[in-house]
């Protein structure tokens, strides 16, 4: 008898026989995927009678068992008895569980489709003897589930129920993540998807229409089995380091600009177009501020281009999500600002669509955004510490680390200070073990004390530019130029130029140009032992 404590879980597919090409049959799938690494199977045939699912059943559990590999059945608990398959899936409107755990006995898997936070306290309550794993999902968009009853979560969703499994110590409970899992993105929702405590990753990822519709289900398998067995994803072909910062470092970066020019490439509103297109001109950087769907290819892979998205533009989603997949593909960078982050309902849930349509190299916002990222509100943490009307320290350093951990990207939350944290561990990712030690409280953070500016707040799209100023530091860097240190000193230069501004304007007209000049002036200097913008440690 198999054991159930040791299943594999990390490629686990799901057949379904309505999307085979030509050629192909359910069993030549399923046999491609094993003998090229899928560690599970799961039978799942909506449409067929009970004759036929027997007789498909009884052939892919003799193949299944020539690769040691359990075979799971979809929600007939009947047919998974007939044959003695090694288990049930059931979702969350088939057989309630305790009795499905009755009929199969304590030694055959069950796993239970989980979309809700809610669900996951349910399975906790009924304790390690029922429920062995969890379909979590859907994370994308699929058309493979028909008429779904719940819409896609992204990578943030499933970090909620990890850490729901968390809380409600159901230690015992595997996971895979499913729904619209695909090369393109398995990367992502593995690297992302770990718990905040740093102690759970997913066990697994499964799919459905990756293999069973491919025309080479062996190529698509060793694909994805790859994938899995990788440890790094360098979405971006930069350093992604451990926080350490050269001494020489800052001058290095804009010496590294000044010679690559990089272009950038403004997805923003229009008040900061034209502020954002002077300030990467002063920057010795070249501003483009196309929002083409059909170019955004092109010049994604023109040298040391970098994208700005900032959600106050009006572009049409298609065109930014494009935008996003374009950059991401030939590891170019991007820097995201969440204008309004949950300022209204519209803006909420466009900034998490964009969040979770790919991998970001950066997330810059000021604190309101950032803290509701991070799903803090000051009126939560009121009770704790009653501050002097500004919100205070601590409060927006956990809410920068918690970000940079759950996106995985360098965070920037500006305002009376500049916290800056390294979410993105090098790059690491690995399966069940969560992160190894690396946790919201140890990655690199700093935070600009550079007193508050406040005339800075007086002209438009004075933070919308310090994103076009970050941009342009990354993007200018060499290949494995250092992420963490440019965005450093983006913010120091910048925060600077702001001090400086500030001195010699006569009023916020004056400031607005005085800004641009005194970029001009220090990038070109390039002297940071000048600017009066210093960080500590923390
Ligand atoms: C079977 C299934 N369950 C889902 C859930 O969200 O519970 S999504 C899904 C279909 C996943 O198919 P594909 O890999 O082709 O996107
Ligand atoms: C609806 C489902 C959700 N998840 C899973 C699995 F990934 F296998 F756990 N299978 C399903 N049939
Ligand atoms: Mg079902």
């Amino acid at each position: 008898m198999f054991d159930k404590k040791s299943v594999d879980y990390s490629l686990y597919l799901v057949t379904d026989s309505g999307m085979l090409p030509t050629g192909t049959s359910l069993y030549s799938q399923v046999k491609a995927g094993l003998e090229n690494g899928v560690t599970l199977v799961q039978l799942r045939e909506k449409e067929t009678d009970t004759k036929t699912f027997v007789e498909e059943a009884l052939k892919i559990h003799e193949l299944c068992q020539q690769f040691n590999v359990p075979l799971i059945i979809n929600d007939r608990i009947d047919v998974a008895l007939a044959i003695n398959a090694e288990g049930v899936h059931v979702g969350q409107d088939d057989m309630p569980i305790p009795l499905v755990r009755k009929l199969l006995g304590p030694n055959k898997i069950l796993g239970w489709s989980v979309g809700k936070t809610s669900e996951v306290e349910r399975l906790a309550q009924w304790g390690p003897e029922m429920i062995d794993y969890i379909g979590i999902g859907m994370v994308f968009a699929t058309s493979t589930k028909k008429n779904p009853k719940k819409s896609p979560m992204g990578p943030q969703g499933v970090i909620g129920i990890l850490n729901a499994l968390e809380t409600s110590k159901a230690t015992w409970c595997r996971t895979v993540a499913i729904g619209g899992l695909h090369p393109v993105n398995i990367e992502r929702v593995l690297y992302q998807c770990v718990s905040t405590s740093g102690k759970r990753s997913l066990d697994g990822i499964s799919v459905v229409s990756d293999i069973m519709a491919a025309a080479d289900a062996a190529a698509a398998t060793v694909n994805l089995h790859t994938l899995l067995r990788k440890k790094t994803f360098q979405f971006v072909d930069l350093y992604l380091g451990n926080g350490e910062l050269k001494p020489e470092g800052l001058k290095n970066v804009i010496e590294q600009v000044k010679q690559n020019r990089p272009l950038v490439q403004h997805i923003t509103n229009k008040v900061h177009q034209n502020f954002g297109a002077n300030v990467t001109l002063a920057l010795g950087s070249s501003p483009i501020m196309s929002e083409i769907k059909s170019e955004v290819h092109d010049l994604a892979r023109i040298p040391h281009a970098t994208l700005l998205l900032n959600t106050g533009s009006v572009a049409p989603l298609d065109m930014v999500q494009e935008a996003i997949l374009a950059y991401n593909q030939v590891g170019r960078p991007i820097v995201f600002d969440p204008v309004g982050y949950s300022a209204t309902e519209t803006r909420h849930v466009l900034n998490d669509t964009l969040l979770s349509s790919g991998q970001f190299t950066c997330i810059k916002g000021n604190s309101s955004e950032i803290l509701s990222l991070a799903k803090l509100s000051v009126e939560k943490m009121k009770g704790v510490d009653a501050h002097t009307g500004t919100i205070d320290k601590k409060l927006l350093e956990r809410a920068t680390r918690l970000v940079a951990y759950q996106y995985k990207t360098v965070v920037v939350c500006t305002g009376e200070y500049d916290f800056i944290a390294d979410g993105t561990v090098s790059g690491q990712y690995a399966l069940s073990v969560g992160s190894r030690g690396k946790t919201v409280e140890t990655i690199p953070c700093l935070v600009i004390e550079n007193g508050p500016i406040e005339i800075m707040g007086h002209i438009t799209a004075s933070g919308c530019s310090l994103g076009s100023t970050i941009a342009c530091f990354i993007g200018g860097l060499n290949t494995n130029g250092n992420l963490f240190e440019a965005v450093v000193a983006a913010v120091l230069l910048y925060k600077s130029a702001g001090k400086l501004a500030a001195e010699r304007c006569q009023g916020s007209g004056s400031f607005y140009f005085q800004l641009v000049d005194a970029l001009y002036q220090l990038f070109r200097d390039n002297k940071p032992e000048t600017w009066t913008a210093n960080f500590q440690r923390l």
